[in-house]
């Protein structure tokens, strides 16, 4: 497993396991899945209502709690800051735990203009010492641009949709620059079109891998952190199996050629909805 430093010197697993879609009972039984293969960043939010599955998996894994890395988010409709002190405390209690590693911002919503509060409360989690980092989803340049000027704690990271069909070109070199990681949601396109791309097919026949394998990889050589999901065990294993293979340039090059600017998700500022 490979760990990223994050800006405030928090080690954070580079590889991580998504929740999105998975329902309490099966939360709790593809993290407990996850955690045995050797995961150790679980990625859930509010809004997929299963942090209490999550909690329960952590808790009977007995993998030490300093060993983990547990990311959640706050919704859209627990924007502003008093909203979310009382949205995350909510949170750690339906996970069962009294810290998180990570808590994000889920979508800037940018007509109800209240994501600098939101950030602001975020920074007062942090400072209490009940957040190890803070940071954001979906955030377009001028949102991270925002909280950069307006805000003191910069965020770790910036969690947004990102695959071999949308590469986020921009975004990562702005991130770059701000000494921001990109995390990658959505990173095998949810299971779609980018798995039975050709030119992805043909670099897993040569490594003898899977065009998932092949598409984390390529993430992990960008320096991304990934959150690829799955609820079937063979999966969650060959997700994680990525670790004894590297793409050539060549290789890289080739995958960077298939970026369509395609999204399953919605643009950040279209996304609008409490
Ligand atoms: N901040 C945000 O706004 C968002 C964050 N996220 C986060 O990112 C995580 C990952 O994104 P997600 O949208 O779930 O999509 P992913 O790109 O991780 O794809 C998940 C889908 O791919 C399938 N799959 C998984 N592994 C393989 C494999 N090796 N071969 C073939 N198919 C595979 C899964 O099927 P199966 O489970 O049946 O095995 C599932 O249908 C989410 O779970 C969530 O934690 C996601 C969306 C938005
Ligand atoms: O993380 C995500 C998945 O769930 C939400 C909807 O319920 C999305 O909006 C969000 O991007």
């Amino acid at each position: 497993m490979d760990y990223v430093t994050l800006n405030n010197g928090i080690k954070m697993p580079q590889l991580g396991f998504g929740v999105w879609q998975v329902e309490n009972d099966e939360a709790t039984k593809a993290v407990s899945k996850a955690l045995e293969t050797g995961y150790r960043s679980i990625d859930t939010a509010m809004i997929y209502q299963n942090e209490k599955g999550v909690g329960k998996a952590i808790k009977d894994s007995g993998v030490p709690r300093e060993d983990l890395f547990i990311t959640t988010k706050v919704w859209n409709s627990d924007q502003g800051y008093e909203n979310t002190l009382r949205a995350f405390d909510e949170s750690l209690e339906r996970l069962g735990l009294d810290y998180v590693d990570l808590y994000l911002i889920h979508w800037p919503t940018p007509e109800f203009d209240d994501y600098v509060d939101t950030y602001k409360a975020m920074e007062k989690l942090y400072n209490d010492g009940r957040v190890k980092a803070i940071g954001v989803c979906n955030f377009e340049i001028e949102h991270l641009e925002r909280i950069l000027e307006e805000c003191e704690v910069k965020p770790v990271l910036n969690q947004v949709e990102c695959h071999p069909y949308l590469a986020q070109n921009e975004m990562k070199e702005f991130c770059a620059k701000h000494d921001i990681f990109v995390e990658a949601w959505s990173p095998l396109d949810q299971g779609g079109e980018a798995l039975r791309d050709e030119t992805v097919n043909k670099i897993a026949e040569t490594h003898q891998k899977t065009p998932a394998q092949v598409i984390l990889r390529w993430h992990l050589q960008n320096n991304t952190i990934v959150i690829p999901k799955s609820v079937t065990p063979s999966r969650i294993e060959e997700n994680f199996n990525v670790f004894d293979f590297e793409l050539t340039a060549e290789e890289m090059d080739g995958m960077h050629q298939l970026n369509r600017n395609r999204r399953n998700g919605p643009h950040p500022n279209d996304m609008n909805k409490r």
